[in-house]
């Protein structure tokens, strides 16, 4: 019986995945948590926890060192809530260029006997632009903002994209008609638009400050729908106050930019649809399913991808630093407990690498399990039994 502890609302579609060998929310020491945005850092993983999933693209909330320490895989749902953020997105275009929310609280707020008169005489304080023509940088081209490409061309926007680690798969996704920008400069400089998308991190963290709003065109719509941080909230309130930003749109509420005309807070909803929750939660729920059972390795934010089809009747993985002669270790320990391996294989990110090690044979489990796990910079051993 595995353990699954959920945090945050978690679709009821994902939970109804999980099959009768697994509970949920029985206790803390679990095999699993299934989470959205829940802040992780800080928290004392248990042991015993194998795998983090988080349901969405963000795992910025989760210490990703401290979990490999523990010998933890971290997952992520590639892809599960992009169409909700796109919608989200061109709705926030829409409603910045055609100045729509301060046309609403106008119109809410205006009653009397003249209305229609004053209506028609006031309204062009409202007047908006068309984005068909007007030109919108995607800063980040992965799922997220490959669609909000996808559908600012379908409105006729031209569209610059800026992406200096964009992968093969999902450069797939992108419309030919989107311009390469080769610099974050390239990409500002002539845009009426701009989007940010990236994934918040070391780099990215104030990515877009002074001097980046000071490249944009005056007159500037910015929109944020990634991450709080992402882009500095001084840089845009002196910006907006200068004149120079038209509208600050985004999903991070920060006090120094709340009740002001010219921004649009929302209260980071861009995933917040009934489709992209349950995507989510029934892919973290296969996700966690997958990893338990077989140790296969997708979309990992820690590990290496490594997926070997389950053949043999028992199945060691091991998580551990990559350096020099793991392997070697690995082999030598099996072979003198006469494990006969059918198949092993390898794979390395960054700092970490996965190993699984298939084989047909019985082998006094817990003491080569134990062995192995004595190894330094082995950081966790599983046996899976078929
Ligand atoms: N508001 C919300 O509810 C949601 C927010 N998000 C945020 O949006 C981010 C992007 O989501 P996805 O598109 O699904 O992720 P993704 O991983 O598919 O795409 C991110 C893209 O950013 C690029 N990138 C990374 N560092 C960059 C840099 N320094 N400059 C330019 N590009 C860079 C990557 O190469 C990648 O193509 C997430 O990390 C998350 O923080 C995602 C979903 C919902
Ligand atoms: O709705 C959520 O769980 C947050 C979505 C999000 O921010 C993400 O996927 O990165």
């Amino acid at each position: 019986m595995y353990n699954v502890k959920t945090f945050n609302a978690i679709a009821q579609e994902g939970l109804d995945e999980f099959h009768a060998d697994y509970q949920l929310n029985q206790t803390d020491d679990a095999d699993a948590f299934l989470i959205r945005s829940v802040d992780l850092h800080g928290y004392d993983f248990p042991k015993n926890l194998k795998a983090i999933v988080r349901c969405g693209a963000g795992f910025n909330n989760i210490p990703l060192d401290v979990a490999t320490e523990n010998g933890t895989a971290v997952f992520n749902t590639p892809g599960s809530n992009a169409n909700a953020v796109k919608e989200l997105v061109v709705a926030m275009l829409i409603i910045a260029s055609r100045n729509l929310f301060s046309a609403a609280q106008y119109a809410a707020q205006n009653s009397g006997a003249d209305i229609s008169t004053r209506t028609e005489r006031e309204k062009t304080q409202f007047n908006g632009t068309e984005l068909t023509g007007k030109t919108l940088a995607v800063i980040g081209v992965g799922h997220v903002g490959a669609r909000v490409a996808t559908a600012a061309g379908a409105l006729g926007m031209h569209v610059i994209g800026y992406d200096p680690y964009l992968s093969a798969n999902d450069a797939w996704h992108i419309p030919t008609t989107t311009k390469r920008a080769a610099t974050l400069e390239e990409a500002l400089v002539n845009a009426d638009y701009v989007s940010v998308h990236v994934p918040k991190n070391s780099e990215t963290t104030n990515m877009i400050s002074t001097k980046e709003i000071a490249l944009m065109p005056k007159g500037t719509v910015l929109l944020n729908f990634a991450r709080g941080g992402i882009v500095d909230n001084h840089a845009v309130v002196e910006a907006l106050d200068a004149g120079h930003l038209k509208r600050y749109m985004t999903d991070f509420g920060e006090p120094e930019i709340l009740n002001r005309k010219d921004v649009l807070v929302t209260p980071h909803i861009g995933g917040s649809t009934l489709q992209a929750e349950a995507n989510g939660a029934v892919q973290g729920a296969d996700t966690i399913m997958t990893f338990l059972e077989t140790g296969n390795v997708m979309h990992s934010v820690n590990l290496p991808s490594l997926e070997v089809p389950f053949v043999g009747k028992y199945r060691l993985t091991i998580m551990h630093q990559n350096i020099p002669n793991m392997v070697g270790q690995i082999a030598t320990l099996l072979a003198g407990a006469d494990v006969n391996i059918e198949s092993m294989s390898n794979a390395a990110r960054d700092k970490v690498a996965y190993s699984i090690i298939d084989t047909n044979n019985e082998f006094d489990f817990d003491d080569v399990v134990e062995k192995l796990e004595a190894i330094d910079a082995v950081y966790r051993v599983r046996l899976l039994k078929k």
